[in-house]
């Protein structure tokens, strides 16, 4: 299985030879901070780094995004989810609760994402009735950025959204906003202190929900 962030690296040297000066690629260049867009070799080290650290800065999300759309449209891609993620989505939606996404990701990014997962059907987005990130909330650990989601949907009350996180400091902010907030605790994350655990409702799977 090849993984995002890889296939991501992957690409950005073929990508930059040939569509360096084209017009589709200048936005994505041009988001750029000056210093580090003024070479392939200077945009190469800096996208290198910040994707070594996991920055989740907007510029370097829409560059991923874009990055990946060809190994998406080849199929090379494919987003793997969690054996209880698909059939949790389907029960929700039946029993019509909303399932909107909130990820450091580009949205253009989420919606790649969600049309290329390894499920059955692999596309999710009819599922999903709204997608946010750092450009249109806002920082993920900052609990204006679930104020600012919550106004996009005045309809829903606060308490009555469920917002799911493998970041505690995310699943702090969902909840001074007013959202209850779960930590999905995955194989792989961060462990959880005590504290984390007693002071956060802890699930493993999307069927304990
Ligand atoms: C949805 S695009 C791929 C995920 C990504 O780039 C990322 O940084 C994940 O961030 P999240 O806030 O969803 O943990």
């Amino acid at each position: 299985m090849i993984m995002l962030f890889p296939y991501a690296l992957s690409a950005l040297p073929e990508t930059l030879n040939t569509q360096w000066d084209e017009p589709a690629f200048a936005p994505y260049r041009n988001a750029f901070p000056e210093e580090h867009a003024s070479s392939k070799e200077a945009l190469t080290a800096h996208v290198q780094d910040l994707m070594s650290r996991d920055v989740k800065i907007a510029y370097l999300k829409s560059l991923q995004g874009y990055l990946w759309q060809s190994g998406y449209a080849s199929g090379d891609l494919k987003a793997p989810l969690f054996p209880d993620v698909a059939p949790a989505i389907a029960a929700w939606r039946k029993s019509g609760v909303q399932i909107m996404i909130y990820s450091s990701g580009s949205v253009a990014a989420q919606k790649l994402l969600f049309q290329h997962t390894n499920g059955d059907p692999a596309d999710l987005i009819p599922e999903i009735s709204d997608f946010f990130d750092t450009v249109n909330a806002g920082p993920k650990q900052d609990a204006t950025s679930y104020a600012q989601i919550l106004a996009e949907h005045p309809d829903i009350p606060a308490e009555k959204w469920l917002f799911l996180s493998d970041n505690v400091n995310e699943v702090k902010a969902a909840k001074e906003a007013g959202m209850q907030s779960f930590v999905v605790d995955r194989p792989g994350n961060a462990a959880l202190s005590v504290e984390d655990r007693e002071k956060h409702r802890v699930v493993t799977s999307f069927a304990e929900i």
